[in-house]
Formats: structure tokens, sequence, C-alpha cells
């Protein structure tokens, strides 16, 4: 059985003012989302990802076009959607175990220390609980993010590059970590990365992105299951047809 539609962008276009003149960074985007899936953006540098996903997310209004969640209107962030960035930062004037704990704040008090400890000790922070953000290492912030995103429950995740500042194990560590979550959880997840290899690794679809303006110029679905063998032939074979799409494959 095929889940509902979550998410629906209809031609979302975006302009920004350049020496007073409109420059289009996004031409119209088309696509849907369903319940549960985990999606991948996939594209060059400055083709719009992050632009799309703050048109997701509320943070931006579209020149042209339309996003609905759940068949509403999307005109403004929603709590139920966490956008995890490596702008938007965490909050400096709480500790790590405040930050993880400050979407909690209606929860009984055990059950809060209960789920920050969860979460805080799965991004590998339990030593740094009473640390400031300020005392952290960037992917140290990053994991924080990640721990706080996930404390709360959201229906829909957004994740714009949140795995970049990290090391290769801390990466693979949270990779799994989400792709746990997400088959345990069944969470819409939209992941924008230009890592082909997280795209293979994560998506049940990966959106590839065509360069400035951005446009969704191919769909490709990943049809294996998870855990993914990264030795496989399989795999290999998707990472190849990545690779042509984004142009590349030549060049490597
Ligand atoms: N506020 C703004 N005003 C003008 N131009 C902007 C603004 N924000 C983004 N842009 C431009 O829009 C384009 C798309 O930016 P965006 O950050 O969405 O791309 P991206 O694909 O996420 O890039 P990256 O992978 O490098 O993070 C870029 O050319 C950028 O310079």
């Amino acid at each position: 059985m095929t889940s509902p539609v979550k998410l629906r962008v209809r031609g979302v276009s975006v302009s920004y003012p350049v020496d007073g003149q409109p420059r289009e960074v996004l031409t119209p985007v088309d696509f849907e989302c369903r319940e549960g899936e985990f999606v991948c953006l996939l594209g060059p540098s400055g083709c719009g990802k992050s632009t799309l996903l703050n048109v997701i997310g509320g943070f931006l209004a579209p020149t042209r076009g339309q996003v609905l969640i759940d068949g509403q209107p999307v005109t403004r962030p929603d709590p139920r959607r966490i956008f995890v960035s490596q702008e938007r930062g965490v909050f400096p004037w709480l500790t790590v175990e405040e930050n993880i704990g400050f979407g909690l704040s209606d929860w009984p008090a055990a059950q809060r220390e209960q789920r920050v400890e969860h979460y805080m000790t799965m991004v590998g922070l339990a030593g740094s609980a009473r640390a400031y953000p300020s005392e952290l290492s960037g992917g140290m912030k990053q994991r924080l993010e990640l721990a706080r995103a996930l404390a709360v429950n959201p229906d829909m995740l957004l994740l714009d590059e949140s795995f970049n500042a990290l090391d290769a194990i801390t990466r693979h560590t949270l990779r799994q970590e989400l792709l746990r979550l997400w088959t345990a959880e069944r969470k819409t997840i939209l992941f924008v990365t230009h890592d082909l290899d997280e795209a293979v690794q994560l998506a049940d679809r990966v959106l590839v992105m065509s360069a400035r303006p951005g446009r969704i110029q191919r769909v490709i679905a990943i049809d294996l299951p998870h855990p993914r063998d990264i030795a496989s032939l399989e795999y290999l074979q998707y990472r190849r047809q990545l690779l042509d799409e984004l142009g590349l494959a030549h060049r490597i």
C-alpha cells in the first residue's frame, strides 16, 4: 500500500533582487513526497537547495507557486517540522542538556530527563551535558542540533547539509542512527546534501537538481534495502548513475 502524500511542491520559483534586478535561483520546481519517505535533494553548490528547503520550512515565501503539507498551504514555520541547518544554530545561552530539552518544556520532568539523556548519548555528547555551545567544536554543535531536533519527535525533518562538519566516523554513526529512527518511526525526511554517497546510502529517492536556476533535473529511485552494501554492484551502479546525472562521470 502506498502512503498518503505528505508534501506537495507546486510550481515553486524564487527570485532574489540583485543590483535592482530579479535573479531567478529556482525555476519552477514540482515534486511530491509521501509520508514516511526519505528524499535527498542533491545538486551542485548554489543551485538553490537551501532556498527550496527554506520555502518548504515556511521561512521564505516563494516568488511563485505553493507548498502544501498534509494538504495545507505552508505560510510560516511550524514546530512539527524541524529544520536543522548550520546557520540556525543552537541557543548559546543554554547548556547542551538544556538545548536538547528546550522543546520538551511541557513534558513531566522524569520523562524529559530520560529523553534528553537518550538523545545526548546517541549523538555522543553525554560527557558535555553542562557545556555551553561556545565550548563545543563545530561538529559537536551540529550533533547537538540534530539531537535537539530529534528529541521533539517532529513529523517531518528538513535537514540541510546537517552532517557536513562531522568527521567520517561520526557522520557514519549518525547516518545509521537517522536510518534506525526513520525505520522505527517512519518520519518524512527531506535531506539536502551535495555528498553523492550520502544520497545513495540514505534515500528512497534522490532528486537531482540542475545548476542555477535550480530545477529538478532527474528523480532517481534507489531500490535497495537497508543496510546498503556500499561495495555491491547495485550500489555502485546507482552511484555511477548519479555521477552521470551530475556530469561528473568522466572527470573523476
Ligand atoms: N538572500 C539572498 N539574496 C540574493 N541571492 C541569494 C540569497 N540567498 C541565496 N542567494 C543565491 O541563491 C543561489 C542559491 O543559494 P542556495 O543557498 O539556496 O544554494 P545551495 O544549493 O543550497 O548551495 P550550497 O550547496 O552551496 O549550500 C546562490 O546563487 C546564492 O548566491
